[in-house]
């Protein structure tokens, strides 16, 4: 598989060190970058010997069959239908950008067109997989996510002092109030009841040193109750080491003959 990648932060660099030097993607290596500092580029391309392209389009006339796409959703907007429309498929990290419904609709019309697909890793939560399952019936009723998070990882930044709800309502609501924070509350919609009946807090506590996301569940299957203590990445306290494992553990999955979950 070979593989091309928009943004590389925290989530790209990663993924450079497991898939091209560490081979942690058998068969697999991200043969194409863009950054938006060619300078960046340049250097991650003599680190993990791979080639820089000065723009996406011109990335997109290479052979990659997937792009990753770990900027942000900005970028993803500008750049998702492009990579759709050349004939790849893509994995988007930034899934906050699937809350805007005619984006999700384009984009699904775009992948039945040019048989592609779009991949949306689990991020920093899990649970998926029962929200899917209890959805097969329609008897998913409630779906809740609960984010507490140290303040530096938050944008309320070192102002909090102590434990403050930063947000309190809807999935839809709080993607476009905290667009680089809370992507995981856009994947457990798309799994369960939508972005406007799932709800989420957001919780600013400066007694807590690791990502803390807690989601609750019920309906006709019993109820779902999973709690995941998140070490933060060390380079982006923001985004959680477990949002960039599951984006390598798609990838790995996506060429297996059995598919678990
Ligand atoms: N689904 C989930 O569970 C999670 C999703 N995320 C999301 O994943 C994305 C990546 O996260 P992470 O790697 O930690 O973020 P970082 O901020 O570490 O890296 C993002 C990179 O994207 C680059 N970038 C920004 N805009 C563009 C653009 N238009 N074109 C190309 N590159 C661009 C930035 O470049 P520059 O350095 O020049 O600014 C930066 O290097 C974010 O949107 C984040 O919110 C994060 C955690 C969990
Ligand atoms: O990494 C995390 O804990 C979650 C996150 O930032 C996001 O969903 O955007």
């Amino acid at each position: 598989m070979k593989l091309g990648l928009i943004g590389c932060g925290n989530i790209g660099k990663f993924l450079l060190q497991a898939i091209n030097n560490d081979g942690l993607l058998p068969g697999g290596r991200i043969v194409a970058i863009y950054a938006r500092r060619e300078e960046v580029a340049a250097q991650l391309a003599e680190e993990f010997r791979t080639q820089p392209y000065r723009d996406v389009d011109e990335l997109l006339k290479s052979d990659v069959d997937l792009v990753i796409e770990a900027a942000t959703i900005e970028a993803a907007e500008e750049y998702a239908l492009k990579v759709l429309k050349s004939g790849k498929d893509l994995l988007l990290s930034s899934i906050g950008v699937m809350a805007n419904s005619a984006f999700e609709e384009q984009s699904n019309q775009i992948c039945k067109l040019n048989n592609v697909n779009i991949l949306l890793p689990s991020g920093a939560i899990g649970g998926l997989d029962v929200l899917k399952s209890a959805k097969a019936v329609n008897g998913l009723e409630s779906v809740c996510i609960t984010t507490r998070k140290p303040p530096n990882a938050l944008p309320a930044g070192s102002s909090v002092t102590e434990e403050t709800v930063l947000f309190e309502g809807t999935a839809a609501e709080a993607i476009k109030q905290f667009p680089r924070n809370i992507n995981v509350a856009i994947v457990l919609s798309m799994a369960g009841l939508g972005s406007e009946k799932t709800k989420v807090k957001i919780i600013a506590d400066p007694n807590v040193l690791k990502n803390n996301h807690l989601i609750e569940a019920s309906g006709s299957f019993g109820k779902l109750k999973l709690e995941v203590e998140n070490d933060p990445m060390p380079n982006n306290p923001k985004t959680s080491y477990l949002a960039a494992l599951s984006v390598l553990a798609t990838l790995q999955n996506k060429e297996k003959s059995v598919q678990i979950g």
